[in-house]
């Protein structure tokens, strides 16, 4: 007999429920206008990253979806550290700004970690300032009053929205960068999610070995087709988080490619789609840290 998720994974529909999640902020939006409380989402853009480009530009369309304003910074490649921190203070400074994010990855010479620690941790949309990320991990279990990194709480967004129940469960995080796999521990091991985290890298020693032992598998290495099918416990949980660009060998042509490799879906009981999956989770919950924020600020109940 076969079981329920042989033969195709089911989708996990990013864009739907981000969809579902900026009608629902565009209501709490219009709460606080009529209080006279206006959200605005500021972007830093250093360079002109076509990947880095589409993303900002798709924050500053989605905050016109929910009624939030938004404010754009874009600096050219050659800027120097001192301008990005002018920038910075210059958001810091403006009322209109009640929340921002610097776009991630800053061009090389620049210290990213000086920039993230100048955002006054009250502004900080992305949750990834020291402040916001040390009151993660000081409260392991209830509410937390401060921004929570966008991905790590899209892709637990993601799975509660189509009814995935992560408690008990084992999840294997495949890479270690700010945005997704230093931070999604910390959410995943908080009372309320209950999972149990397993954290690999490019040390490793046997990916396929701590893949295979998964319930949940969030891939966010940037490392096209790394998780392959003989690598997933059949029924697991698969979360295509990574982006890279490839050369296709057929066309010569650049694109765009996941780190789930093709077959994966026959064998998983659900798959994120990429594109389609966490991306658009990612901006939605951007959105909802800036919501928050102006709710605490105008003291409204969500
Ligand atoms: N300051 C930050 N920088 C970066 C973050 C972050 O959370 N904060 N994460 C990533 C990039 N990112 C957000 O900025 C991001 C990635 C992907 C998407 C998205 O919607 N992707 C679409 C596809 C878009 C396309 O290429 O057509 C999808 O997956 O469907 C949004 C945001 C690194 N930097």
């Amino acid at each position: 007999m076969r079981a329920p998720w042989e033969g195709a994974a089911r989708v996990l529909d990013g864009k739907a429920a981000a969809s579902a999640i900026k009608a629902e902020l565009a209501e709490r939006v219009a709460v606080l206008r009529a209080r006279g409380v206006v959200p605005g989402l500021g972007t830093v853009l250093v360079g002109e990253d076509p990947g880095s480009v589409k993303y900002v530009a798709g924050k500053h369309s989605d905050c016109r979806e929910a009624g939030i304003e938004s404010i754009r910074v874009d600096l050219p490649a050659t800027a120097a550290q001192g301008e990005i921190e002018a920038a910075i203070d210059r958001l810091n400074a403006d009322p209109a700004c009640t929340g921002y994010i610097v776009q991630l990855p800053l061009p090389r010479g620049i210290d990213t970690n000086a920039i993230l620690e100048r955002i006054d941790p009250d502004k900080d949309a992305d949750g990834l300032h020291p402040t916001n990320l040390g009151r993660l991990v000081l409260r392991g279990s209830g509410p937390i009053d401060s921004p929570l990194p966008c991905t790590p709480r899209g892709c637990i967004e993601l799975m509660a929205r189509h009814g995935i129940d992560l408690a008990g469960k084992d999840v294997c995080v495949v890479g270690r960068g700010v945005t997704v796999g230093r931070t999604i521990g910390l959410l995943l091991a908080r009372k309320d999610v209950n999972a149990t985290v397993d954290v690999c890298h490019t040390g490793t020693a046997d990916l396929a070995a701590h893949v295979r032992r998964a319930g949940v598998v969030i891939s966010a290495a940037g490392s096209a087709g790394i998780i392959t099918p003989a690598m997933v416990a059949p029924g697991a949980v698969v979360l295509d988080v990574g982006v890279s660009r490839v050369v296709d060998p057929g066309t010569g042509k650049g694109r765009i490619a996941g780190d789930v490799a093709d077959g994966v879906d026959q064998v998983a009981s659900w798959l994120s789609p990429n594109p389609g999956g966490v991306g658009p989770m990612t901006r939605a919950l951007l959105l909802a840290n800036v919501v928050e924020a102006a709710e605490r600020t105008a003291r409204v109940a969500p």
